[in-house]
């Protein structure tokens, strides 16, 4: 009775904010329908412990409810993922609906290393059915708008490499470095000697037989290896996708990390997802203690100032940012279609709820980029102080 009664003020509290594509069945045979068109998406709900879920239905709520089996759904996945966010947006408070702060993670290198291997190590064969063939695990770059993701990955690596000017002989660090995509290119295409670091095991493993199959051996070093207890100095530094995970108090630590790694005139490119809250507030409607619960534990994204202040803290000059947020929600997007396309090889080689977490994280980041709750920046740096001379006049060397 008090679940009923509850249920009911719900569905006409949501009935009277918006027209939803959506049915609601319950465990009892009792729908309800949301729209005045047939409905896209049909929520299941197995028996009266899952409504708590879905009556107070911020994303992290939906999100675990759907993870852990509590609720069903069927329709297109795009259309789940809008419906999940209207659902969020009309039923939370404005106060919970604002940008989310959680405590600080603690970033111990043991902490930080088993995050990595929680969401790198699945297995390689899981990303190779949703990523391009080089497993480039960050947002593409859609030069023309219209080239396949392979395509675009590499042309995110050559628009990289090209920013910071990697000239043949030069060293590289690559911080984070996935599956090697961006050393091998580095060393085929710019003859640049390099090193890369990972934390995840599985990455290392395969990077370094993509290396020898390549006959590069002698030409790129991959080590499991921490940032922080890299040594040496490099030409040029790259890190992609990989800020994200290093926490918001560490930055100016981190890019100090960097600084110390680069030559006096070398140059560094940060490429990484960055909060569009201007206080680096979690992505709201509970979407980011979604991710923080179940993709990404760790995980902390920072506003592009704050990138920028604590860049300069750790003592380095940004030349340049670019923005790339339409890039990554088209990334995302593919990515999530790929997963959709081999869902049932997927379930096979993962078992159901590792399924269910990448399906919808795929999905609702590339609905995040697409609505501006989360953007991607390029920042090229170089160490602070240097002559205003070495600089270049404009941005024209990029493109050519
Ligand atoms: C999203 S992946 C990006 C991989 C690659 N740069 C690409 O674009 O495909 C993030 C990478 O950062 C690495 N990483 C995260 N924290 C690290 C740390 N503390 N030291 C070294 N690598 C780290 C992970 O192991 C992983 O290779």
């Amino acid at each position: 009775m008090y679940w009923e009664k509850k249920l009911e003020h719900w569905v006409d509290g949501i009935r009277h904010q918006a027209a939803l594509p959506l049915r609601l069945q319950l465990w009892n045979g009792q729908q309800f329908d949301f729209g005045k068109q047939s409905p896209q998406v049909t929520v299941k709900v197995p028996n009266v412990s899952s409504l708590p879920f879905l009556l107070k239905p911020s994303l992290a709520n939906l999100g675990r409810a759907y993870v852990e089996g509590k609720l069903e759904v069927e329709g297109r996945l795009n259309a789940i993922i809008e419906i999940a966010n209207a659902l969020a947006a009309n039923s939370m408070t404005a106060e919970r609906r604002a940008p989310w702060f959680h405590n600080p993670f603690h970033h111990t290198k043991k902490k930080d290393a088993e995050a990595i291997q929680y969401h790198y190590d699945v297995s390689n064969e899981f990303y190779q059915m949703f990523l391009d063939p080089a497993m480039v695990y960050s947002c593409a770059y859609f030069e023309n708008g219209d080239e396949d993701l392979a395509t675009a990955q590499q042309k995110k690596i050559d628009h990289i490499l090209t920013k910071i000017q990697v000239r043949p002989g030069d060293t590289l660090l690559d911080i984070g470095c996935g599956w090697g995509a961006l050393v091998l290119r580095a060393a085929q295409k710019f003859g640049a000697r390099c090193v890369g670091v990972t934390l995840s095991k599985n990455q290392h493993a395969l990077a370094t037989e993509r290396v020898k199959a390549a006959g590069l051996s002698g030409q790129i070093e991959i080590r499991l290896q921490d940032y922080r207890d890299v040594q040496g100095t490099f030409d040029r530094v790259t890190s992609v996708g990989m800020f994200e995970h290093v926490g918001l108090k560490n930055l100016p630590l981190y890019f100090a990390k960097i600084s110390s790694l680069l030559k006096d005139d070398g140059l560094a490119m940060n490429h990484g997802i960055t909060s569009t809250d201007v206080n680096s507030g979690e992505t709201a409607y509970g979407g980011g203690e979604f991710i923080d619960t179940y993709v990404f534990p760790q995980g902390e994204l920072p506003h592009i100032s704050q990138v920028l202040k604590t860049m300069q803290m750790g003592g380095l000059e940004p030349f340049d940012v670019e923005n790339l947020r339409r890039h990554y929600a088209k990334t995302c997007g593919i990515w999530a279609e790929n997963f959709e396309a081999n869902a049932d090889k997927i379930r096979k080689a993962v078992d159901d709820k590792r399924f269910r977490i990448w399906r919808v994280y795929l999905a609702g980041c590339s609905y995040a980029f697409e609505h501006d709750w989360i953007s991607l920046n390029q920042v090229v740096c170089g160490k602070s102080g240097r002559d205003a001379s070495r600089l270049p006049w404009s941005r024209r060397y990029m493109y050519r």
